[in-house]
């Protein structure tokens, strides 16, 4: 049964006395078994919150727990997929040593380490590839066996930061299906960090919006389309396009009925100067 991950008053600076503040003060908790995922303008502090919740950053101030726990370091519970696969895999293993590489580590006896690594090859179709090196396949290939990876571990809790942002359309379709039915069969809890307000809108239980940098939670948006989701028809439903809609103004920090709007004139004696004018 998977827990549930909670960040509260989660607050993280840069720089020298922490002048440079990245999130400012962020709260929000991940249910048992949803889909959560986190959008927000560029640059708004995504990156730096998913490492502060997997314990590879530690808060300036908040905290972050995994049930009743305080997440300090990586916790065993944890599995994370990078948006780099090129980075993640070991180049010098086979695709299945690479998957079965963090069960080893776990003391997962051998004959459930096989069957899992296989199990998980298979749910991402690469099972006929577990003999091959990562450069002999493709990068969405590539970011298969990452996320085959992280399911054999079954971990009780999946953070993914933009896994499929450099994939193309019709895998990421593919991908986006994937940890959906994997998430059902195992009852993994996910976070998801995504650019992508349709993809977010398509995957999530609820959707975390994020303002723009410091950090901070400017909404968090309910997404009751009905389950399992269908790349044609959920985003086909009228539900779908006011979600998206709605996600999509929040992000840009405009409410509904004030799309494109004429640029605002300078205030007087102000020098209307293009770096100012925010898209
Ligand atoms: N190691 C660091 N040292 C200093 N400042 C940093 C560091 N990492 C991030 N920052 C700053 O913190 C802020 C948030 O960065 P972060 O990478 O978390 O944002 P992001 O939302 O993931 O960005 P993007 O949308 O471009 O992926 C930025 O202003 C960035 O310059």
């Amino acid at each position: 049964m998977s827990m549930t991950l909670s960040v509260s008053h989660l607050r993280r600076s840069y720089g020298r006395d922490g002048a440079d503040v990245a999130i400012a003060d962020v709260d929000f908790t991940v249910r048992r078994g949803e889909f959560l995922c986190v959008v927000g303008p560029s640059g708004c502090g995504k990156t730096t919150l998913l490492k502060c919740l997997s314990g590879l950053l530690p808060p300036s101030s908040g905290e972050v727990r995994l049930g009743e726990k305080v997440i300090e370091e990586p916790p065993d519970e944890l599995a994370m997929v990078f948006q780099d696969y090129s980075r993640s895999l070991y180049p010098w293993l086979t695709v299945e040593q690479n998957v079965v590489l963090p069960l080893k580590a776990r003391r997962v006896p051998r004959a459930e380490r096989t069957d899992r690594t296989r199990e998980a090859l298979a749910a991402v179709g690469l099972l006929q590839a577990r003999t091959k090196r990562p450069y002999q396949l493709s990068g969405g290939m590539q970011q298969r066996v990452a996320i085959a990876r992280a399911l054999a571990y079954r971990p009780e809790i999946l953070l993914m930061d933009e896994p499929f942002a450099s994939i193309d359309a019709q895998t990421r379709a593919e991908l986006e299906d994937l940890t959906l039915r994997t998430r059902d069969l195992f009852g993994i809890t996910v976070l998801f960090v995504t650019h992508d307000i349709d993809e977010a809108v398509y995957l999530s239980d609820r959707v975390v919006i994020l303002s723009p940098s410091p950090a901070t939670v400017a909404e968090i948006v309910d997404v009751d389309l009905p389950r399992p989701r269908d790349q044609i028809s959920t985003k086909e439903l009228p539900e779908f396009a006011a979600l998206r809609g709605h996600v999509f103004r929040a992000v840009r920090n405009r409410p509904a009925g004030t799309d494109d709007p004429e640029p605002p004139e300078p205030a007087q004696g102000a020098a209307a100067r293009p770096g100012n004018v925010r898209t």
